[in-house]
């Protein structure tokens, strides 16, 4: 299924948890800022929506997305973070780097979300072209950053 048939802010809201003590951490890449601004602001209103407290979200930044593995490591080592929001916008270029990024981002979000044993949410786009990135970011697919921070919150509830 693919986003133009689910779209990423529409959701179904059962049997979620309390989330008013629970504390997150959003990192986010600083390429294709506009986009990733976006999903930020999704994120970060979703999670605020469903009942977090402001002063229980966290925001960091690294340079791009091959650097969310390690951004998010920092933030899920801490016992006191509950959850962790990798946010990026990985867009095809001209050549293989792509691949790399995404594959290395995708493996790297996994192998820290299993080793400290929290949610670790991939919310990284990986268009081919920005107008697929903006539909995905707030546009006519929803926002993925909305998709992320519900994912972290349905996860929370295992
Ligand atoms: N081209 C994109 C990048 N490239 C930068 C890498 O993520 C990384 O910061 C660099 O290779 C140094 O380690 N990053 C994105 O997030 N999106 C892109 O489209
Ligand atoms: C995903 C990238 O790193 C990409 O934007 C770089 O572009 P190119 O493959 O044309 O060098």
């Amino acid at each position: 299924m693919s986003s133009a048939d689910k779209n990423l802010s529409e959701f179904v809201a059962n049997n979620l948890p309390d989330i008013s003590n629970k504390k997150f951490a959003i990192v986010v890449s600083e390429w294709n800022e506009t986009i990733t601004g976006a999903l930020y602001e999704g994120a970060y209103n979703t999670l605020l929506a469903y009942g977090a407290k402001e002063e229980n979200i966290i925001k960091a930044e690294v340079p791009g997305s091959f650097e969310l593995s390690l951004g998010s490591q920092k933030f899920a080592q801490k016992e006191e973070i509950d959850a962790v929001i990798a946010l990026g916008c990985v867009i095809q270029g001209e050549t293989k780097h792509f691949d790399f990024i995404c594959m290395a981002v995708a493996n790297g979000i996994t192998e820290v979300s299993l080793k400290y044993n929290k949610p670790v949410i991939f919310g990284v786009l990986t268009p081919n072209t920005m107008q697929q990135a903006l539909d995905r970011a707030g546009g006519i697919h929803g926002n993925k950053g909305d998709e992320a921070a519900f994912t972290a919150i349905k996860m929370l509830a295992i």
